[in-house]
């Protein structure tokens, strides 16, 4: 039976901390993950699925972001159908995602920002 497995943000970026073998693969539109995307994140169209198939070793970890959590869901799946054994969805999604990461990378802006005015 294939199935995947739902993470939070927090263990998504735990994952990706601590797993070498992981992807973290964003199927939002092209438009949308050039205006903003997470910098560890591949973007993955219908385009490229084929090749990620083809190519990618099964025991990768892979975490699918979508918008929300929901078409993430039916990748993941699709994923483990392909025999991904480590198939992953993003609860809430990119705009869960975004709104976790607001908080640390403020500063991370505010340091910029003072690096810009030197
Ligand atoms: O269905 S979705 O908005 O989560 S991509």
């Amino acid at each position: 039976m294939s199935d995947f497995t739902h993470l939070s943000v927090e263990q998504a970026e735990d994952l990706l901390n601590r797993q070498d073998n992981v992807m973290l693969l964003d199927i939002r539109a092209a438009r949308d993950y050039s205006q903003g995307h997470d910098p560890r994140a591949i973007h993955l169209s219908d385009l490229t699925l084929g090749t990620l198939l083809k190519h990618t070793p099964k025991q990768t970890h892979l975490i699918v972001c979508c918008y929300q959590g929901k078409a993430s869901q039916d990748m993941a799946r699709l994923f483990s159908d392909f025999g991904f054994s480590h198939s992953y969805s993003l609860d809430g999604g990119y705009e869960a995602w975004r709104q976790a990461h607001h908080q640390y990378r403020a500063p991370q802006r505010q340091a910029e920002r003072r690096q810009a005015a030197l």
